[in-house]
């Protein structure tokens, strides 16, 4: 089949790449001349594991190619995909600017027949919205059919979730479209479920403010740990051990971050909003999160007496999740932040996120070039992203480089076992007891 996708960010990016390697031939259009010309020669504008080896392969195959002309791209296709960004307004609603350009500019090529699929994530009623711009700016001969079908991946593990996945969520009013879709994503075998455009709209938004919420909850349930003395590891094993609740999304740490759980329970909280809807469980959500994010420096004033100021605090970690470089709604920008405020100074490290992370955090805090620079003469460590090479960390090192070996941790994952095993430690993770040796 042939393809076009419009927006070559993660989700569209991932999806070109995937759908290439499964037969198709794929176009993606992206107005980023940067990222085409980027793209055109192979290198991912983004990091994600595996991308540039399914790069090199497809593109070698002539089965992926990209551009910035959207007539070029889009010239031929069966199926064009919208997989432009919906970011947050001021208000939490979703910007569909990206949406209704991206509208335009396909209006003008698109060719009768041409089904019109939106991957990115939108509020109930966009897809007709959508529909709407598309027929008042292409020719009038043209009618369009619209399939929603929204993305589950996550960042970091984007190819192996778009090729994996646990389900394909095709929506439309138009049964010879919904097949088509579906015929398109054959190759991968993943159960794809049929619906109204509406219902394909909402499954995304509650399935996200479910993930979101699953976490707030398990983080509330951290802090209750820390009062009473148990130790969330263990409740969240053992509850997950019940198939009803599931082992996935119980790792209490320091709250959701990333380009979608915030801005997308702040969207579906909007749509409530609007529709005069109860759903105070979504307040509760972003509450939680919101006090998470600041919980390793409650308990860095509480260990140091309210005073934090000339403090060298090394932080761990600063994409909002391992594996990606992206800096969006992570919680280091607020964690540096606060830090800031009370005088610390923060010197961070990142594998891969530390250019990123200069453009959103800025100047005020040092970045580290390698994790022993981080944490030498440190008075503390934040553990903040759990990369493997921090995980890894030899916890003897710390004691031969700090003064005294103070560590937060805000993922829980260091071994408790070999702390024990440490002199002079005090380990503070996150609703587990403090180990002080
Ligand atoms: N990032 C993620 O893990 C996931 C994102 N989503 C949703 O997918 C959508 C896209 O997200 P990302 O890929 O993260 O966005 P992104 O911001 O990384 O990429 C969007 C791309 O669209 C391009 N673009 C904007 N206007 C255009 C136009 N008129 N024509 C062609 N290209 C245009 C931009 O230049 C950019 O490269 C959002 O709605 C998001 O909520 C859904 C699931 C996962
Ligand atoms: O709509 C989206 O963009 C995507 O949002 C999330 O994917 P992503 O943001 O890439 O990453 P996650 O692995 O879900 O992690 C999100 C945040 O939650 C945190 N998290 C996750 C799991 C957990 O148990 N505990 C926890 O604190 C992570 O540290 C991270 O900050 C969803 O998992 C995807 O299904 C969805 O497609």
């Amino acid at each position: 089949m042939k393809v076009a996708i419009l927006g070559t960010g993660y989700v569209g990016l991932s999806t070109g790449v995937s759908l290439s390697e499964i037969g198709h031939h794929v176009c993606c259009i992206d107005v980023d001349e940067g990222k085409i010309s980027l793209l055109q020669q192979g290198i991912s504008p983004i990091y994600e594991p595996g991308m540039e080896e399914f790069l090199a392969r497809n593109i070698a195959a002539g089965k992926l190619r990209f551009t910035t002309s959207h007539r070029e791209g889009l010239a031929g296709a069966e199926i064009v995909i919208l997989a432009v960004g919906t970011p947050q307004r001021d208000d939490g609603s979703a910007d569909l600017t990206y949406l209704e350009e991206a509208a335009k500019d396909l209006a003008a090529h698109l060719i009768q027949g041409t089904i019109v699929v939106i991957k990115s994530t939108v509020p109930v009623g966009t897809n007709d919205e959508i529909r709407k711009i598309i027929e008042t700016n292409c020719h009038e001969d043209v009618s369009v059919e619209m399939v929603a079908n929204p993305e589950f991946l996550r960042q970091g593990s984007a190819l192996k979730d778009t090729l994996e996945a646990d389900r394909i969520i095709i929506g439309s009013e138009n049964q010879q479209a919904a097949s088509k879709v579906k015929e398109m994503y054959s190759p991968l075998k993943v159960p794809c479920m049929m619906t109204s455009i509406r219902s394909a709209e909402m499954i995304k938004y509650a399935s996200n403010a479910f993930l979101a919420t699953k976490i707030s909850f398990i983080n509330a349930v951290a802090n209750l740990c820390e009062a009473v003395g148990a130790d969330v590891t263990d409740v969240a094993k053992g509850m997950g051990m019940d198939k009803r609740i599931g082992n996935h999304f119980l790792q209490a740490g320091i709250g959701y971050g990333g380009s979608c759980f915030p801005k997308d329970v702040k969207a579906l909280w909007h749509t409530t909003r609007k529709h005069d809807v109860d759903f105070g469980v979504l307040a509760e959500t972003m509450r939680v999160n919101d006090e998470q994010q600041v919980l390793l420096v409650k308990k860095a004033l509480k260990r140091f007496d309210g005073h934090l100021s000339g403090k060298k605090i090394a932080l761990l970690g600063l994409s909002f999740k391992p594996d990606t470089d992206d800096m969006r709604e992570a919680p280091s920008i607020k964690i540096s932040q606060e830090l800031n405020k009370h005088g610390a100074q923060v010197v961070a490290y990142d594998p891969v996120a530390t250019s990123n992370a200069k453009r959103v955090i800025g100047e005020k805090i040092t970045y580290a070039d390698n994790l022993l620079e981080a944490i030498t003469d440190a008075d503390a460590v934040f553990v903040v992203t759990e990369w493997q090479e921090i995980k890894q960390l030899d916890i003897a090192l710390l004691g031969k480089v700090m003064k005294k070996v103070i560590v937060f941790d805000g993922r829980n994952c260091f071994d408790e076992e070999k702390i024990h095993s440490c002199k002079n430690i005090e380990y503070y993770p996150i609703g587990r007891p403090a180990i002080i040796t």
